[in-house]
Protein backbone atom coordinates (compact mmCIF):
# COMPACT_ATOMS: atom_id res chain seq x y z
CA UNK A 1 0.00 0.00 0.00
CA UNK A 2 1.59 3.26 -1.18
CA UNK A 3 1.87 6.08 1.78
CA UNK A 4 1.51 9.60 0.27
CA UNK A 5 5.29 11.17 0.83
CA UNK A 6 5.45 8.69 -2.42
CA UNK A 7 3.34 11.31 -4.08
CA UNK A 8 5.46 14.53 -5.09
CA UNK A 9 3.07 17.39 -4.43
CA UNK A 10 2.11 19.46 -7.08
CA UNK A 11 -0.44 21.96 -6.01
CA UNK A 12 -1.27 23.16 -2.28
CA UNK A 13 -4.02 25.50 -1.25
CA UNK A 14 -5.13 26.38 2.03
CA UNK A 15 -7.13 23.60 3.41
CA UNK A 16 -6.72 21.03 0.05
CA UNK A 17 -3.09 19.93 -2.18
CA UNK A 18 -2.65 17.79 -5.22
CA UNK A 19 -0.19 14.90 -5.65
CA UNK A 20 1.25 12.79 -8.51
CA UNK A 21 0.67 9.79 -8.40
CA UNK A 22 1.85 8.69 -12.42
CA UNK A 23 2.20 10.68 -15.43
CA UNK A 24 -1.66 10.36 -16.02
CA UNK A 25 -3.39 10.29 -12.38
CA UNK A 26 -3.04 12.82 -9.83
CA UNK A 27 -4.40 12.39 -6.10
CA UNK A 28 -6.91 14.84 -5.21
CA UNK A 29 -6.25 15.42 -0.94
CA UNK A 30 -8.99 17.39 1.26
CA UNK A 31 -7.79 17.98 4.78
CA UNK A 32 -9.94 19.08 7.72
CA UNK A 33 -8.18 22.28 8.15
CA UNK A 34 -11.04 24.84 7.92
CA UNK A 35 -10.53 28.88 7.03
CA UNK A 36 -13.05 31.65 7.89
CA UNK A 37 -12.17 35.51 7.83
CA UNK A 38 -9.10 34.50 5.39
CA UNK A 39 -7.56 32.76 8.25
CA UNK A 40 -7.20 29.00 8.17
CA UNK A 41 -7.77 28.05 11.94
CA UNK A 42 -5.59 26.19 14.10
CA UNK A 43 -8.45 23.36 15.05
CA UNK A 44 -9.23 21.26 12.19
CA UNK A 45 -13.07 20.05 11.67
CA UNK A 46 -12.71 16.00 12.32
CA UNK A 47 -14.50 14.28 9.26
CA UNK A 48 -14.21 17.66 7.15
CA UNK A 49 -11.73 16.62 4.25
CA UNK A 50 -14.44 13.01 4.28
CA UNK A 51 -17.66 14.62 3.58
CA UNK A 52 -16.16 17.56 1.11
CA UNK A 53 -14.66 14.14 -0.67
CA UNK A 54 -18.11 12.55 -0.84
CA UNK A 55 -20.08 15.49 -1.59
CA UNK A 56 -17.90 16.26 -5.00
CA UNK A 57 -17.94 12.40 -5.64
CA UNK A 58 -22.26 12.43 -5.38
CA UNK A 59 -22.12 15.86 -7.62
CA UNK A 60 -19.50 13.89 -10.13
CA UNK A 61 -22.05 11.50 -10.40
CA UNK A 62 -24.94 13.45 -11.08
CA UNK A 63 -24.20 15.82 -13.18
CA UNK A 64 -22.37 13.56 -15.23
CA UNK A 65 -24.72 13.40 -18.30
CA UNK A 66 -24.23 17.59 -18.27
CA UNK A 67 -20.37 17.32 -17.98
CA UNK A 68 -17.51 14.77 -17.88
CA UNK A 69 -15.39 15.26 -15.46
CA UNK A 70 -11.84 13.74 -13.69
CA UNK A 71 -12.46 11.52 -11.46
CA UNK A 72 -11.33 7.60 -11.77
CA UNK A 73 -11.95 6.37 -7.66
CA UNK A 74 -12.30 7.05 -4.39
CA UNK A 75 -12.13 4.17 -2.97
CA UNK A 76 -8.83 2.32 -5.01
CA UNK A 77 -5.46 0.53 -3.81
CA UNK A 78 -3.26 3.36 -5.22
CA UNK A 79 -4.73 5.64 -2.66
CA UNK A 80 -3.19 5.64 0.55
CA UNK A 81 -4.55 4.40 4.11
CA UNK A 82 -4.15 7.42 5.82
CA UNK A 83 -6.12 9.76 3.16
CA UNK A 84 -8.74 7.01 2.45
CA UNK A 85 -12.31 8.79 2.39
CA UNK A 86 -10.30 11.94 1.92
CA UNK A 87 -8.71 11.85 -1.37
CA UNK A 88 -9.35 11.16 -5.03
CA UNK A 89 -7.69 9.47 -7.84
CA UNK A 90 -8.26 12.05 -10.81
CA UNK A 91 -7.33 12.34 -14.32
CA UNK A 92 -4.05 14.93 -15.00
CA UNK A 93 -5.47 17.47 -17.35
CA UNK A 94 -4.37 20.89 -18.60
CA UNK A 95 -6.16 23.22 -16.32
CA UNK A 96 -7.56 26.48 -17.70
CA UNK A 97 -6.48 29.16 -15.78
CA UNK A 98 -9.77 30.45 -15.27
CA UNK A 99 -11.97 30.53 -12.39
CA UNK A 100 -15.34 29.71 -13.29
CA UNK A 101 -18.05 30.84 -10.80
CA UNK A 102 -21.95 30.84 -11.46
CA UNK A 103 -23.59 33.50 -9.20
CA UNK A 104 -27.32 32.43 -8.62
CA UNK A 105 -27.68 35.33 -5.76
CA UNK A 106 -26.04 38.94 -5.52
CA UNK A 107 -23.16 38.45 -2.42
CA UNK A 108 -19.51 38.77 -1.62
CA UNK A 109 -17.23 40.09 -4.24
CA UNK A 110 -20.14 40.33 -6.64
CA UNK A 111 -22.25 42.19 -4.40
CA UNK A 112 -19.13 44.99 -3.84
CA UNK A 113 -18.71 45.26 -7.69
CA UNK A 114 -22.43 45.79 -8.20
CA UNK A 115 -22.63 48.47 -5.54
CA UNK A 116 -19.78 50.25 -7.40
CA UNK A 117 -20.58 50.03 -10.62
CA UNK A 118 -24.24 48.55 -11.38
CA UNK A 119 -22.78 45.48 -12.83
CA UNK A 120 -20.64 42.01 -11.70
CA UNK A 121 -17.39 41.36 -14.19
CA UNK A 122 -19.23 43.34 -16.68
CA UNK A 123 -22.55 42.20 -16.85
CA UNK A 124 -25.20 45.03 -16.04
CA UNK A 125 -27.90 43.92 -13.28
CA UNK A 126 -31.15 46.12 -13.05
CA UNK A 127 -31.40 48.74 -10.09
CA UNK A 128 -32.41 48.55 -6.13
CA UNK A 129 -30.79 44.89 -6.13
CA UNK A 130 -29.69 44.35 -1.95
CA UNK A 131 -27.75 41.96 -0.27
CA UNK A 132 -28.44 38.18 -1.15
CA UNK A 133 -30.96 39.21 -3.64
CA UNK A 134 -32.06 36.61 -6.15
CA UNK A 135 -30.97 37.11 -9.66
CA UNK A 136 -33.32 36.70 -12.51
CA UNK A 137 -31.05 34.35 -13.93
CA UNK A 138 -27.55 33.23 -13.17
CA UNK A 139 -24.85 34.86 -13.95
CA UNK A 140 -21.12 33.86 -15.44
CA UNK A 141 -18.62 36.04 -12.98
CA UNK A 142 -15.25 34.71 -13.95
CA UNK A 143 -12.48 35.40 -11.76
CA UNK A 144 -8.42 35.09 -12.02
CA UNK A 145 -6.84 32.78 -9.59
CA UNK A 146 -5.19 34.85 -6.86
CA UNK A 147 -1.56 33.74 -5.17
CA UNK A 148 -2.15 31.89 -1.49
CA UNK A 149 -3.66 33.97 0.57
CA UNK A 150 -5.36 36.87 -1.73
CA UNK A 151 -8.96 36.83 -3.05
CA UNK A 152 -9.22 35.82 -6.59
CA UNK A 153 -9.87 39.58 -8.83
CA UNK A 154 -12.87 39.34 -10.86
CA UNK A 155 -12.27 39.43 -14.60
CA UNK A 156 -14.66 39.98 -17.78
CA UNK A 157 -15.75 37.91 -20.44
CA UNK A 158 -13.58 39.63 -23.08
CA UNK A 159 -10.73 39.05 -20.53
CA UNK A 160 -11.62 35.41 -20.67
CA UNK A 161 -11.84 35.50 -24.47
CA UNK A 162 -8.52 37.49 -24.55
CA UNK A 163 -7.16 34.38 -22.32
CA UNK A 164 -8.25 31.24 -23.48
CA UNK A 165 -10.05 32.04 -26.76
CA UNK A 166 -13.69 32.97 -28.02
CA UNK A 167 -15.12 29.57 -28.60
CA UNK A 168 -13.51 27.96 -25.15
CA UNK A 169 -15.07 31.17 -23.44
CA UNK A 170 -17.99 30.38 -24.41
CA UNK A 171 -17.97 27.04 -23.21
CA UNK A 172 -17.14 27.90 -20.62
CA UNK A 173 -19.55 29.92 -19.47
CA UNK A 174 -22.03 27.41 -21.14
CA UNK A 175 -21.13 24.59 -19.02
CA UNK A 176 -20.81 26.60 -15.56
CA UNK A 177 -24.15 28.30 -16.01
CA UNK A 178 -25.46 24.91 -16.95
CA UNK A 179 -24.02 22.81 -14.24
CA UNK A 180 -24.55 25.54 -11.37
CA UNK A 181 -28.27 25.40 -12.72
CA UNK A 182 -29.03 21.68 -12.39
CA UNK A 183 -26.75 21.82 -9.00
CA UNK A 184 -29.19 24.16 -7.78
CA UNK A 185 -32.22 22.91 -8.10
CA UNK A 186 -31.74 19.74 -7.08
CA UNK A 187 -29.71 21.49 -3.22
CA UNK A 188 -33.30 23.75 -3.24
CA UNK A 189 -35.47 20.71 -3.54
CA UNK A 190 -33.74 19.23 -0.12
CA UNK A 191 -33.68 22.55 1.20
CA UNK A 192 -30.74 24.41 0.91
CA UNK A 193 -29.81 27.03 -1.34
CA UNK A 194 -26.77 27.41 -3.67
CA UNK A 195 -26.14 30.63 -3.72
CA UNK A 196 -22.65 30.27 -6.12
CA UNK A 197 -20.00 28.13 -6.76
CA UNK A 198 -16.62 28.19 -8.33
CA UNK A 199 -15.87 25.35 -10.93
CA UNK A 200 -12.37 24.46 -12.77
CA UNK A 201 -12.10 23.08 -16.23
CA UNK A 202 -9.14 21.05 -17.86
CA UNK A 203 -8.83 19.94 -21.02
CA UNK A 204 -8.04 15.87 -22.32
CA UNK A 205 -5.99 15.00 -24.55
CA UNK A 206 -8.74 15.01 -27.24
CA UNK A 207 -9.47 18.24 -26.39
CA UNK A 208 -12.78 17.90 -24.38
CA UNK A 209 -13.68 20.40 -21.73
CA UNK A 210 -13.64 18.33 -18.32
CA UNK A 211 -14.99 19.31 -14.90
CA UNK A 212 -12.21 19.32 -12.30
CA UNK A 213 -10.70 20.12 -8.58
CA UNK A 214 -13.57 19.85 -5.99
CA UNK A 215 -17.15 20.39 -7.02
CA UNK A 216 -19.96 22.05 -5.30
CA UNK A 217 -18.35 21.64 -1.78
CA UNK A 218 -19.36 24.32 0.87
CA UNK A 219 -15.38 25.56 0.43
CA UNK A 220 -16.44 26.33 -3.24
CA UNK A 221 -19.94 27.30 -3.23
CA UNK A 222 -21.84 29.29 -0.76
CA UNK A 223 -24.95 27.22 0.77
CA UNK A 224 -27.48 28.75 2.55
CA UNK A 225 -30.49 27.28 4.57
CA UNK A 226 -33.42 27.48 2.70
CA UNK A 227 -36.03 28.32 5.42
CA UNK A 228 -34.17 31.27 6.57
CA UNK A 229 -33.37 32.70 3.54
CA UNK A 230 -34.27 36.92 3.25
CA UNK A 231 -32.70 38.94 0.32
CA UNK A 232 -31.55 42.07 2.54
CA UNK A 233 -29.33 40.67 4.96
CA UNK A 234 -26.31 38.47 4.97
CA UNK A 235 -27.27 35.16 5.04
CA UNK A 236 -25.79 32.39 7.55
CA UNK A 237 -23.71 29.72 6.17
CA UNK A 238 -24.96 26.79 6.33
CA UNK A 239 -21.75 25.00 7.55
CA UNK A 240 -19.36 27.36 8.35
CA UNK A 241 -21.78 30.12 10.56
CA UNK A 242 -21.06 28.79 14.33
CA UNK A 243 -17.34 29.01 13.51
CA UNK A 244 -18.48 32.93 12.09
CA UNK A 245 -20.44 33.84 14.93
CA UNK A 246 -17.84 32.29 17.74
CA UNK A 247 -14.67 34.20 16.40
CA UNK A 248 -16.71 36.94 16.26
CA UNK A 249 -18.35 36.53 19.73
CA UNK A 250 -17.11 38.57 23.00
CA UNK A 251 -16.07 35.25 24.46
CA UNK A 252 -12.95 34.43 21.82
CA UNK A 253 -11.38 37.26 22.41
CA UNK A 254 -10.43 37.74 18.80
CA UNK A 255 -10.70 41.13 17.04
CA UNK A 256 -10.96 40.05 13.23
CA UNK A 257 -9.74 43.70 12.26
CA UNK A 258 -6.47 42.99 13.65
CA UNK A 259 -4.01 40.75 12.16
CA UNK A 260 -3.71 38.41 15.01
CA UNK A 261 -4.34 34.64 13.61
CA UNK A 262 -7.75 33.32 15.39
CA UNK A 263 -7.64 31.46 18.43
CA UNK A 264 -8.63 27.75 19.25
CA UNK A 265 -12.12 26.79 18.53
CA UNK A 266 -14.12 25.26 22.05
CA UNK A 267 -14.57 21.49 21.43
CA UNK A 268 -18.63 22.54 20.98
CA UNK A 269 -18.29 24.77 18.13
CA UNK A 270 -16.07 21.99 16.52
CA UNK A 271 -18.82 19.30 16.94
CA UNK A 272 -21.78 21.64 16.00
CA UNK A 273 -19.71 22.02 12.63
CA UNK A 274 -19.12 18.69 11.88
CA UNK A 275 -22.54 17.92 12.42
CA UNK A 276 -23.44 20.96 9.77
CA UNK A 277 -21.19 19.36 7.14
CA UNK A 278 -22.56 16.20 7.78
CA UNK A 279 -25.88 16.92 7.93
CA UNK A 280 -25.48 19.28 4.46
CA UNK A 281 -23.77 15.81 2.58
CA UNK A 282 -27.43 13.60 3.79
CA UNK A 283 -29.65 16.39 3.06
CA UNK A 284 -28.60 16.85 -0.48
CA UNK A 285 -27.46 13.20 -1.65
CA UNK A 286 -29.70 11.23 0.40
CA UNK A 287 -27.26 9.14 1.72
CA UNK A 288 -25.93 8.10 5.33
CA UNK A 289 -22.04 9.59 5.69
CA UNK A 290 -21.40 6.62 8.19
CA UNK A 291 -21.26 4.37 4.39
CA UNK A 292 -18.52 6.68 3.37
CA UNK A 293 -14.90 5.12 3.22
CA UNK A 294 -12.60 5.97 6.25
CA UNK A 295 -9.03 5.47 6.64
N1 LIG B 1 -7.28 16.99 -12.65
C1 LIG B 1 -6.25 17.90 -12.56
N2 LIG B 1 -5.28 17.89 -13.50
C2 LIG B 1 -4.25 18.76 -13.41
N3 LIG B 1 -4.16 19.68 -12.44
C3 LIG B 1 -5.12 19.76 -11.48
C4 LIG B 1 -4.97 20.84 -10.47
C5 LIG B 1 -3.75 21.36 -10.05
N4 LIG B 1 -4.00 22.36 -9.16
N5 LIG B 1 -5.33 22.50 -9.08
C6 LIG B 1 -5.96 23.55 -8.24
C7 LIG B 1 -5.49 23.33 -6.82
C8 LIG B 1 -4.63 24.23 -6.25
C9 LIG B 1 -4.21 24.01 -4.94
C10 LIG B 1 -4.65 22.94 -4.21
C11 LIG B 1 -5.49 22.07 -4.82
F1 LIG B 1 -5.92 21.01 -4.13
C12 LIG B 1 -5.94 22.26 -6.13
C13 LIG B 1 -5.96 21.57 -9.84
C14 LIG B 1 -6.20 18.86 -11.50
CL1 LIG B 1 -7.45 18.91 -10.31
Amino acid sequence: MPQLADYPVIATGKVRSVHAVDDELLLFVASDRISAYDHVLSTPIPDKGRVLTAMSVFWFDKLADLAPNHLVAWDDPRIPAEVRGRALLVRRLDMVQVECVARGYLTGSGMVEYRETGSVCGVPLPEGLVEASELAEPIFTPATKAELGAHDENVSFAHVESVVGGALAEELRARTLQVYSAAREHARSRGVVLADTKFEFGVDRAGTLVLADEVLTPDSSRYWPADSYQAGRVQPSFDKQYVRDWLTSAESGWDRKSDAPPPALPAEVVAATRARYVEAYERITGLSFADWPSA
